[in-house]
């Protein structure tokens, strides 16, 4: 799949990336736009003729047909037998959809109406909690069914105008334990959000934060919503179904933030806010579908993450949003691709004959600048950057504030490219140090550059362009998943740590340790010994 690519490569591999540049219009051939949003890759070492190779993975790979068959309901996910439509979630004013021959739109509109309805109540006070009118939302989730509106509340916090909204995970008892300290039961709406409302951490938590309200309130259910593909199972915990918000198992959990997975988000921001995600989202599947491939910004940056990761074998890539409201963005991210992508294995079975999708990081600029920044500009090993930046923020009066954060962004993805020579170097401490005091000194000052790194820009970020981000990498790893050949929509790789999990908590819980490996037995003793 990628020989050429790679012989490509080996016959590249001495330029440096900013030789390109002598062709005046690279920053703009080298770029893809959609609106007003600028995704930039000229920053990279793709170049006429290896975008030409990489354009030709998709024809291949016979991209276009299957993203047609994604988005017209057929079952993509060929390991579960299920269709991949959480685009249906944002159709907001397309047409049919059909799976099986039944149009899910009808249902979708008026789940979204139900949360519109619903959300609007708990804002405006007409939903109260048996002390009076909501002032916090805990969402119990984990996963897609947390990382999802855990990442949009944060992100779109100039918009949060509803009551507070608390998210609540792991099992770890620290968690909801936090959450409910901070929280009056009386007024407290708990969202449990679970596509199967099976996972032992969400309902673990629930239980908890249900026992914590029934010791407050006559009837604690009463302020309990669920979000779930099993109805029969919320009922059993004993949700009201007018406060139960379903999906069908054709959204995924990673990709189900569209639908009422993003309650919380909705009550937050308000639901016309919410639909201006969805129309953001809604906008970047008519450009995926529509624009032709060198021209369309999920394919580019798809094409853009296999040159780094599959070509040239750069094991991970960096997310960088200069945006601090964005800093759960690589955390849902990694969910997002990681769990997508990690596969060893094709569609038909066989072992993949490349690497996989790559680990995906990072933090907020300029924090990372404090902290990791180091490792990519001198370390080793090659980390392709991916930054994200607006042109403004939302605190007009400290916008040269915003501004210095943007050169900061711009600063960084130079410095990755430039680099700084030894000669350079000398120059810098010259004055300072001399013979070969000044040869040490000038050698620890080096950046070898030539490190790659692509901008993803954007005005400001609203729901809008929140929707399109999200609905950007969505595609991105539907492009990368066709092109590898995998199955991005299963994960049965979180299968056994789960199935071992099971069997061990007896063992945790004081069970005979003796059928485990040594380490694991040793551990248990080890714990036990300190009290657990
Ligand atoms: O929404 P659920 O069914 O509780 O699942 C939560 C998460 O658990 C996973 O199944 C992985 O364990 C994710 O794919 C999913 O987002």
């Amino acid at each position: 799949m990628f020989d050429d690519l790679k012989r490509h490569a080996a016959g590249i591999a001495d330029r440096r990336i900013e030789t390109l540049f002598d062709s005046s219009d690279r920053a703009e051939d080298f770029s893809v736009r959609l609106g007003d949003m600028l995704f930039d890759y000229s920053k990279t070492n793709i170049d006429e003729a290896g975008r030409g190779l990489l354009l030709d993975l998709l024809d291949r790979a016979e991209v276009a047909v299957k993203r047609d068959a994604m988005f017209n309901g057929q079952a993509i996910n060929e390991t579960e037998g299920r269709a991949v439509l959480h685009t249906a979630l944002r159709n907001l004013d397309g047409g049919p959809v059909l799976v099986d021959g039944h149009d899910v739109m009808p249902g979708v509109l008026e789940t979204l109406a139900r949360m519109e309805d619903f959300a609007s109540a708990v804002r405006d006070g007409r939903f109260a909690g048996q002390g009076g009118k909501i002032t916090d939302v805990i969402n119990i989730g984990i996963g897609g069914s947390d990382l999802g509106p855990a990442m949009a509340v944060k992100a779109l916090a100039p918009y949060h105008d509803g009551p507070r909204c608390h998210f609540v995970s792991n099992v770890d008892p620290a968690d909801i334990a936090d959450a409910l300290r901070a929280c009056d039961p009386a007024t407290t709406l708990v969202i449990v959000a679970s596509k199967t409302f099976t996972t032992i951490e969400t309902m673990t938590n629930a239980r908890t934060a249900k026992a914590w309200m029934g010791e407050s309130v006559a009837d604690p259910a009463a302020q309990f919503a669920a979000l779930s593909t099993a109805k029969d199972k919320t009922a059993a915990f004993g949700i009201d179904a007018s406060r139960v918000f379903g999906f069908e198992d054709w959204v995924g959990g990673r990709y189900s933030m569209w639908g009422p997975i993003g309650l919380s988000l909705m009550i937050a921001i308000g639901p016309e806010a919410f639909r201006a995600f969805l129309r953001g989202g809604q906008a970047m599947d008519r450009h995926f579908q529509h624009a032709g491939w060198a021209e369309n910004m999920p394919a580019m940056l798809a094409l853009v993450g296999l040159w780094h990761n599959q070509v040239l074998g750069h094991a991970t890539r960096a997310v960088l949003p200069y945006d601090n409201r964005l800093a759960r963005l690589p955390a849902y991210l990694q969910q997002l691709e990681m769990e997508s992508n990690g596969k060893g294995v094709s569609m038909d079975g066989a072992d993949l004959a490349f690497d996989s999708g790559p680990v995906v990081w990072g933090e907020p600029g300029t924090n990372g600048q404090h902290a990791f920044f180091q490792l990519i500009h001198q370390g080793t090993r090659v980390i392709p950057c991916e930054f994200l930046v607006a042109a403004r923020g939302h605190e007009d009066e400290l916008h040269h504030q915003h501004q210095l954060l943007v050169a900061n962004c711009l600063a960084q993805s130079e410095a990755l490219m430039r680099g700084r020579t030894l000669d350079e170097a000398r120059d810098k401490v010259a004055e300072k140090f001399d013979g070969a005091e000044l040869e040490r000194q000038a050698k620890h000052r080096v950046f070898p550059g030539n490190r790659p790194s692509t901008t993803l820009a954007y005005p400001q970020l609203t729901p809008e362009v929140l929707g399109q981000i999200i609905a950007l990498y969505e595609h991105r790893v539907f492009v990368e998943g066709v092109v590898l050949g995998i199955n991005s929509y299963d994960q049965w790789g979180v299968e056994l740590g789960k199935e071992l999990a099971t069997a061990l908590q007896p063992i945790v819980e004081g069970g005979d340790a003796s059928g485990k490996d040594g380490s694991t037995a040793g551990l248990v003793g080890f714990l036990r010994g300190n009290g657990l």
